[in-house]
């Protein structure tokens, strides 16, 4: 069947209940016939949901670990100290933002977290960093809390890690649009990759229904690798009969949802799902977002075998790093 004839079936076919949990174990087996049948689970959930859990994803415990306890040292520093690490100071949307200063929903009021900001970087530190001049549209260093000494390093350890992860999801999305494997080899090179920590306050009491932990909204780039702290349901997602489905935190899992870089590329035959989440469990919740798209230049055309006659493009074509800034600037309004 045809990548368009597939994605025909699964939009006319029942909305989906449940997100797939696809186990990674043989991500990378010799054996090219047990790729192409993880591939095609993948292409399954991609064109019915836009969301799955991995299992056996490799990232080590203690790496997610550190993260999570580093973010909640992070926030826990005075608004203050936060703020001299303010987001609209920089200008390549590197830093802090805190609580009711994004809109990820437009008919929304502000998003009830607060979150840290921040793209590639080597895990050593450089004196004179190069500033990613090469990223065009998203150039420019990250910023860090000057006196938290173990942050910078764990959080990058655990971005590290990710980036080594997503570079072998590539492959698979790859099989999953028949494309040569390494179709996205020359698209990926420099690691367009932002990560958040984040941070929901519990809401308790009357809530404003304009004002939740992070509104509608779908990703921005190709897929979202998405830890979420254990125990605490808060996750959305949205089904084509406009119903929100919960998306709990699995033990040893991983969130990935697919995002509008590989919705536009794919002409949408891959879903990028809207979801959301509402922290009302009485306690904080934290969670670790890491958008991983397309080196910034690569244009977002679309794939040949995601186009035919009665399935014409649908979007204007634009380059990467333009697309995601345009919709930072909405999210953080500057
Ligand atoms: O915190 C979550 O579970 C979702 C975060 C999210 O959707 C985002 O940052 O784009
Ligand atoms: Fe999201």
């Amino acid at each position: 069947m045809s990548l368009v004839q597939a994605a025909r079936q699964a939009e006319s076919a029942e909305a989906f209940k449940h997100i797939p949990i696809i186990d990674l174990e043989t991500v990378s087996s010799s054996d090219p016939a047990t790729r192409k049948s993880l591939g095609n689970a993948v292409r399954e959930a991609c064109m019915n949901v836009g969301f799955l859990y991995i299992t056996n994803h490799g990232i080590s415990e203690k790496t997610i670990d550190d993260a999570y306890k580093a973010s909640k040292e992070f926030f826990s520093l005075t608004l203050e100290r936060k703020m001299q690490l303010d987001i609209t100071k920089t200008s390549n949307f590197k830093g802090y933002n805190p609580v009711l200063s994004s809109n990820n929903d437009p008919e929304n009021a502000g998003d009830m977290h607060e979150g840290f900001e921040f793209g590639w970087e080597e895990l050593e530190v450089k004196t004179n960093d190069e500033k990613r001049a090469h990223d065009g549209a998203m150039a420019g260093a990250n910023v860090w809390p000057k006196d938290l000494p173990n942050f910078r390093g764990a959080v990058l350890q655990y971005y590290h890690a990710a980036v080594a992860l997503g570079k072998k999801l590539f492959p698979l999305f790859a099989l999953a649009l028949d494309l040569p494997e390494n179709y996205f080899d020359d698209k990926t090179r420099n690691s367009a990759a932002i990560m958040r920590v984040l941070h929901y306050p519990p809401q308790t009491g009357p809530v404003d229904a304009r004002v939740i932990g992070i509104g509608a909204h779908t990703d921005f780039e190709c897929f979202t690798l998405l830890w979420q702290e254990p125990g605490i349901q808060a996750l959305q997602v949205l089904n084509a009969r406009k119903q929100w489905i919960d998306a709990p935190p699995i033990p040893g899992t991983l969130v990935v949802n697919l995002g509008d870089q590989f919705a536009r590329w794919t002409n949408d035959v891959f879903k990028s799902t809207v979801h959301r989440a509402i922290n009302r469990n009485g306690v904080r919740r934290y969670s670790i977002p890491l958008f991983f798209g397309t080196d910034y230049d690569v244009m977002l055309e679309p794939i040949p075998s995601c186009v035919s006659a009665e399935r014409p493009p649908k979007y204007e074509v634009v380059t990467a790093g333009d697309y995601v800034k345009e919709r930072l600037k909405a999210t953080y309004g500057y």
